[in-house]
């Protein structure tokens, strides 16, 4: 009899393929199935055709996962693998988390092209980017400089700087590493004091609910402490995400069953930040990550989370 296929739904860009080979290596690994029994369908979607404009004012995170979750409810792939930090909020209906693999590096890595390190840039200098939590930690160290817009998949990010478009960068350490491209960063920026995306550095399977042997094909692959990092993050960015266009941070860690997550709100100029730290059982994930959500918007003015601020 011939094993059961699994397809494995994933965009189309280097990182993304990268990331979905390493979860179908995974399974073959763990169910000892041959190569060509799992397979990798790629899906183009409407966050990838968006290349001109920032996605915060084309409608966001969901952009990216649209197509790939009626590929999922339609049955035409079994499963989904995403960076957890490009997940919504909230997953479509009649599909769950069914697995989070061992998270990578958390860290943002700088890319000077100007300067190795962000702190001896020129005054004024110009940092690209597409995130507002990296330009809005840029600003809150270095008022002085001056933030633009920058769009496009890894690669293309690392060309509009090497071609001078911008003076530096920012990218997340672990899609470098993921792509071989960790030579480019001439500074790795503390997780303190440059808190990363919430999700960062952490891959996200996503099956149908009620398919019980694609969840059961995934479970050898979950960590159940990244999971529970993530957990609390998500929970957290539920808690607070008033609009795709505030700028959030936070980072969970769970070492001996204890997890301790650090959060922040920034305005995006970077001049205002609201902060809060939490620990307990790594059981109680979500529940913590949500009160540290409620505790830090309890003091965050309200324009802040506001979508038009
Ligand atoms: N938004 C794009 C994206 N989604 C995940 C990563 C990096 C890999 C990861 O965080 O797991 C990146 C690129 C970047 O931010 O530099």
């Amino acid at each position: 009899m011939t094993p059961p296929l699994l397809r494995i739904g994933t965009r189309g860009s280097p990182l993304a393929l990268w990331q979905a080979n390493c979860v179908r290596d995974g399974l073959i690994r763990s169910l000892g199935t041959p190569a060509e029994t799992v397979e990798i369908v790629v899906i183009r979607t409407t966050g990838d055709a968006i290349q001109d404009r920032p996605l915060s004012e084309a409608g966001g995170k969901g952009l990216f996962v649209k197509e790939i979750d009626e590929a999922l409810l339609d049955g035409r792939i079994d499963l989904a693998v995403h960076s957890a930090k490009d997940l919504p909020t909230e997953l479509a209906v009649g599909t769950a988390l069914a697995a989070t693999l061992p998270r990578a590096d958390v860290r943002d890595a700088f890319i000077g092209g100007a300067a190795a390190r962000l702190d001896d840039l020129p005054k004024g200098a110009i940092v690209g980017t597409a995130s507002l939590r990296r330009g809005a930690l840029v600003l809150r160290r270095r008022p002085d400089l001056k933030v633009v817009s920058f769009r496009g998949n890894v690669q293309t990010r690392l060309e509009k700087l090497a071609r001078g478009d911008v003076h530096a960068t920012l990218l997340a350490l672990a899609g470098l590493n993921r792509l071989g491209l960790s030579r480019h960063a001439t500074e790795i920026l503390d997780e303190v004091a440059f808190p990363p995306a919430l999700g960062q550095g952490a891959i996200a399977v996503i099956a149908r609910l009620g398919d019980a042997t694609t969840f059961g094909a995934l479970r050898p692959l979950d960590c159940p402490d990244t999971a529970a990092a993530l957990m609390c993050e998500r929970a957290f960015l539920a808690v607070l995400d008033g609009s795709c266009r505030t700028p959030i941070a936070g980072l969970a860690q769970v070492s001996g069953g204890t997890l301790s997550f650090r959060g922040m709100v920034l305005s995006v100029d970077g001049a205002r930040t609201i902060e809060g730290a939490i620990h307990g059982p790594a059981a109680d994930a979500a529940a913590l990550g949500a009160e540290a959500g409620r505790e830090i918007k309890s003091r965050t003015p309200a324009d802040l989370l506001a979508a038009f601020g």
